[in-house]
């Protein structure tokens, strides 16, 4: 008889419970994209850091300007650029040349912009040559004022938020040099099965290509983690445990010592050459295991594919253990080792986003079991016209033509069927939980 099966959910959660977040380290800050803030990062100085133009053209004094908007000749007595020593002063009757990004000469309160002058224009490269200027006032100052963009002190990013490029922008202009990030974690894969050849080597009879482990490599390197990649490793038991010892061992290419968590795929199921299956403890299972393993967790997850499933450590290492078939494998990578490596890098939140969407063909769900469906995003309502401008992108439909690897590359997402729905039918709302 079948085990009982466990809901997605809750093997998310046993999945969660094996990891805690990675300590942090003191990264420069262009090191630091991609990782994952360990503290709250405050700016240490104000967005601008002084009074400046934000725009070329004259500072002035309000008022030197006629409220009526009549025109007035100042006379111009200075050249203030940008990262130029900006000492120039602006008394009654004066303006000064000021470039965008300079600092405000002390008396100016506004900028007028130089197209809307008697001067028309910069020429650049060439230096002051007009020695007076007419102009009228204008609706806008055209000042950037120090700390108007961010202040001294302000709250710029929370632990647990991803550096991406943008945070990096923000966090340099407001003085950050070194920042505290989660250490990334180390992620060894591992593929098992005697049928198993690395690519590019010719297949012998019954043999075929290991597409997991450059899958799982390359899912767990998107997911934020550093991946060694053993294997694959055939359906023999001493030769797994050797494997599964390397990954505790292993640096890889990295520099680090010991992986954070092992993820294998294959050899859960019921086979006879269920080599994980063998390494986790004898059939019957439970929480017991054979030397090196510990905390087994073997598991029938509601879920089609990626049903059969194991949790445990190998030598104290996290391990992931995923079923073999391919689509199974990608579908619990991101339904369970995707929020692993999340929280081993300390991100807040789940990473992936999951809109709820709308079907736009019908497809039949997993009674029992949640389904997951490689789906494509295509226009919804499409109503056929010519002009399809006006449909909104939230459609999907399953990927691909039913050759289950084809649809996993043609996908933009995984729909999540829920166990209690037989058919989707077009128009349906469905969560998709988007894979770019
Ligand atoms: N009697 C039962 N048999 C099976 C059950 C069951 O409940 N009772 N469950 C089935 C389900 S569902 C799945 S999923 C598979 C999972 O089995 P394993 O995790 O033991 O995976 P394998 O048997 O090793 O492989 C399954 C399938 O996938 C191919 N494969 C494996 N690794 C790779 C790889 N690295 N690259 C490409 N393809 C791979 C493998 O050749 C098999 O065809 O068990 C069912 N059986
Ligand atoms: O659970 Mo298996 O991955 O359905 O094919």
């Amino acid at each position: 008889m079948e085990p009982q099966a466990r809901s997605v959910t809750e093997h998310v959660e046993h999945a969660l419970a094996l990891v805690t977040p990675l300590p942090a380290v003191e990264t420069d800050l262009e090191s630091a994209l991609g990782s994952v803030l360990a503290e709250d990062q405050y700016a240490a100085t104000s967005v601008p850091p002084f009074d400046g133009a934000a725009m070329d053209g004259y500072a002035v004094r309000l008022a030197d300007l006629p409220h009526d908007g009549s025109p007035v000749t100042l006379e111009v007595t200075g050249d203030v650029t940008a990262g130029g020593s900006g000492l120039a002063a602006v008394g009654p009757g004066q303006a000064v040349r000021i470039m965008t990004g300079a600092p405000l000469p002390s008396g100016a309160d506004a900028v007028v912009p130089v197209e809307h002058t008697s001067t028309g224009r910069f020429v650049a490269g060439v230096p002051r040559a007009e020695s007076s200027v007419t102009l009228a006032r204008r609706p806008r100052a055209h000042i950037r004022c120090r700390g108007e963009d961010v202040r001294e002190g302000d709250l710029l990013a929370h632990a647990g938020t991803e550096v991406t490029a943008a945070l990096v922008s923000a966090l340099a202009a407001s003085g950050a040099v070194r920042v505290p990030v989660r250490r990334r974690p180390l992620v060894v894969v591992l593929s098992t099965g005697s049928e198993l050849v690395p690519a590019g080597q010719a297949l012998g009879p019954g043999q075929i290509t290991d597409s997991n482990g450059p899958m799982l490599a390359a899912a767990a390197r998107a997911s934020g983690a550093d991946v060694v990649r053993l294997g694959p490793v055939p359906d023999d038991l001493a030769a797994l445990r050797a494997a599964l010892d390397e990954a505790v061992r292993s640096a890889g290419g990295t520099g680090r010592s010991g992986a954070d968590l092992i993820v294998t795929a294959g050899g859960v199921s019921a086979g006879a050459a269920d080599v994980v299956r063998e390494a986790l403890a004898a059939p019957g299972l439970g929480s017991a295991g054979g030397p090196g393993v510990s905390d087994v967790d073997v598991a029938t997850v509601a879920m089609s594919p990626g049903k059969p499933q194991a949790l445990a450590r190998w030598r104290g290492v996290p391990w992931l253990a995923l079923p073999g078939n391919p689509v199974g494998a990608y579908a619990s990578f991101e339904l369970f080792a995707h929020p692993a490596i999340d929280r081993l890098r300390g991100e807040q939140g789940s990473g992936r986003r999951r809109p709820t969407l709308t079907a736009a063909a019908s497809w039949s769900g997993s009674p029992g079991r949640l389904r997951v469906v490689p789906v494509r995003l295509v226009p919804f309502p499409d109503d056929g016209a010519a002009d399809s401008t006006t449909a909104s992108a939230a459609g999907v439909v399953p990927a691909g033509s039913g050759h289950a690897l084809s649809a996993l590359a043609a996908a933009d997402g995984l729909a999540l069927v829920p166990p209690d729905v037989e058919k989707v039918r077009i128009g349906d709302p469905v969560q998709v939980l988007m894979l770019r």
